[in-house]
């Protein structure tokens, strides 16, 4: 399993405590798809930030890639994402000082890898950002921010891509291109893919459909 949690409970809120994630146990193969589907507000992005590290759960265990994050500190957590771990957020945290192909540059570049200039600008093509990679993300448009996220995302090669919603911002044609660069990139690495989504079409397209009900998964 490269993902394996158990009784996974995320509590936010200091002066009414709200159960945010209430209980969830989810194993995920290598290899393997997941569409992460549930209403507005049903914790969907909660269990990605827990699940790729970013936030800590409050009790439970989240097993990925046979490292425990309950417990390791952040530090340890950005070590153990660099390269491997391809997260593309709903707000796509691009660096605004950087240019498109700066932004995918950045984890290539974290992680050691060579030529990570030209990698970005390949990868930027791919996303049919080829004609934009010396733009700055204020110059872009929120679906081509999107695939630049996408694009630093998949650069490295990752093992395991979580994606919140990537293709929330773009048209049909531009989505369909962009879901099957994600999937022809997840057979090609044999990576796992969890991916919250409100569209029926890419849902199909993974392995498995979870659907999350008030923090806990139906
Ligand atoms: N920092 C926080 N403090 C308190 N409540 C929070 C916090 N962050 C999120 N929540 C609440 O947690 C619940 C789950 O939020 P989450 O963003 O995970 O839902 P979601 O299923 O991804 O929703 P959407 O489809 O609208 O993006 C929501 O009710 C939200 O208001």
């Amino acid at each position: 399993m490269v993902i394996s949690a158990r009784d996974v409970r995320l509590t936010l809120g200091a002066a009414e405590p709200i159960g945010i994630l209430r209980g969830i146990d989810l194993d995920v193969a290598r290899g393997e798809s997941v569409a992460l589907l549930g209403a507005s507000g049903s914790g969907k992005s909660s269990l990605l930030a827990v699940l790729s590290g970013l936030e800590r759960a409050t009790s439970g265990s989240v097993q990925v890639a046979g490292l425990d994050f309950t417990t390791l500190d952040e530090d340890a957590l950005a070590i153990a994402r660099r390269g491997r771990i391809g997260i593309v957020l709903q707000a796509f945290h691009l660096f605004p000082t950087m240019t498109a192909r700066e932004n995918v540059a950045v984890p290539l570049e974290l992680a050691g890898i060579a030529h990570a200039s030209a990698l970005a600008e390949d990868e930027l093509i791919a996303v049919g950002l080829g004609h934009r990679t010396n733009h700055y993300p204020a110059q872009l448009s929120g679906g081509e921010q999107q695939r630049v996220a996408i694009a630093r995302a998949l650069a490295p090669r990752p093992s395991l891509v979580f994606a919140d919603e990537p293709t929330g911002n773009l048209d049909a044609v531009t989505g369909a291109r962009i879901v099957d660069l994600l999937f022809e990139r997840q057979r090609a690495a044999d990576a796992s893919l969890v991916i919250i989504t409100h569209d029926p079409a890419l849902a199909r397209r993974c392995d498995r459909t979870l659907e999350l009900v008030d923090g806990r998964l139906a």
